[in-house]
């Protein structure tokens, strides 16, 4: 069953681009277990500012649960996630993204009866400092703030060509649209680091490379965003990511660049395949 998608919640501080430090997100001997089954065991890895770092694996690898360990979905039972320098671990996936961290899910987790506008507005809100009490205390400013707020979603529309869907609600969308109004969520975040659970799955190739697309562009616009992808379509993330972490049965096969990762042989015998290294 897809996530139900992040309540809209004021944030307790937003990270300063400028204080940010050079690592965005530590994590440090994570596990997680499943009844007898250890399905994370000893995760560690640094994600720089700037950086795209593609988590790759077979599937039932563990990808999915280090994103979730990450996010607040799912509570490690060893380790811990520190995002700009805070300590995160086990804190509500909302306490997460107000620490700067966004995500998209493998299978989008939109409210689909709401129209890509508002979709992208309540992502917004988690970047906003009014909160409930704030908003009524302060209506002026709070007024001020909605009005930047729509103004940020009318540049992202614009910037992401959905303005043909804007005010049209999600389920009537096709799947690859959504694909990309959820990425357009995730950055109207403004988040420190961008987590991407296989953001072409299910696309046409078409689609799936005007998604790589967006991604190579948001890059050039944004060089300080980190970026943490899962995805399974090896050619595209040879050309996209800076390093990859290989994981299989829930531990860390390799790390380092994309030549690197191709040459090597524990990377061929577990996930590869002999072929693609030649
Ligand atoms: N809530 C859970 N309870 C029990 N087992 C789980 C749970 N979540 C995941 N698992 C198991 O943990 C293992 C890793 O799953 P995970 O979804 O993290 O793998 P993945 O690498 O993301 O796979 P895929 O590429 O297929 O998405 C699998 O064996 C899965 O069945």
């Amino acid at each position: 069953m897809a996530p139900s998608p992040p309540a809209a919640t004021a944030p307790e501080s937003a990270p300063d681009a400028l204080d940010r430090p050079e690592t965005v997100l530590e994590v440090r001997g994570l596990g997680q277990r499943y009844g007898a089954h250890q399905v994370l065991d000893d995760i560690d890895f640094t994600l720089r500012r700037g950086e795209l770092l593609a988590t790759v694996g077979p599937n039932g690898a563990g990808k999915t649960t280090l994103f979730n360990c990450v996010t607040g979905v799912s509570r490690p039972r060893t380790g811990s996630v520190s995002v700009v320098g805070r300590d995160v671990t086990g804190l509500r996936p909302s306490a997460i993204v107000r620490a700067g961290v966004a995500r998209t899910f493998q299978h989008l987790a939109l409210f689909e009866t709401l129209t890509v506008r508002d979709n992208l507005l309540l992502g917004r809100r988690h970047a906003m400092r009014t909160g409930s009490l704030a908003t009524t205390l302060r209506p002026l400013r709070a007024r001020r703030e909605e009005a930047a707020n729509r103004a940020v979603v009318a540049a992202l529309i614009e910037r992401y060509g959905l303005r043909e869907v804007a005010d049209r609600t999600v389920e009537t969308l096709p799947h690859g649209v959504g694909k990309v109004v959820e990425l357009a969520r995730a950055v109207a975040m403004e988040p420190a680091v961008l987590l991407l659970d296989e953001p072409v799955a299910g696309l046409n190739p078409e689609e799936s490379a005007e998604f790589a697309g967006h991604l190579r562009a948001l890059r050039e616009e944004r060089p300080e965003l980190a970026i943490l992808l899962i995805e399974h379509d090896m050619p595209l993330v040879l050309t996209l990511a800076d390093r990859l972490l290989v994981l299989n049965f829930g531990r860390e096969v390799a790390t380092g660049s994309p030549e690197q990762i191709r040459q090597d042989p524990r990377v061929i015998d577990a996930y590869l395949g002999r072929r693609s290294a030649e």
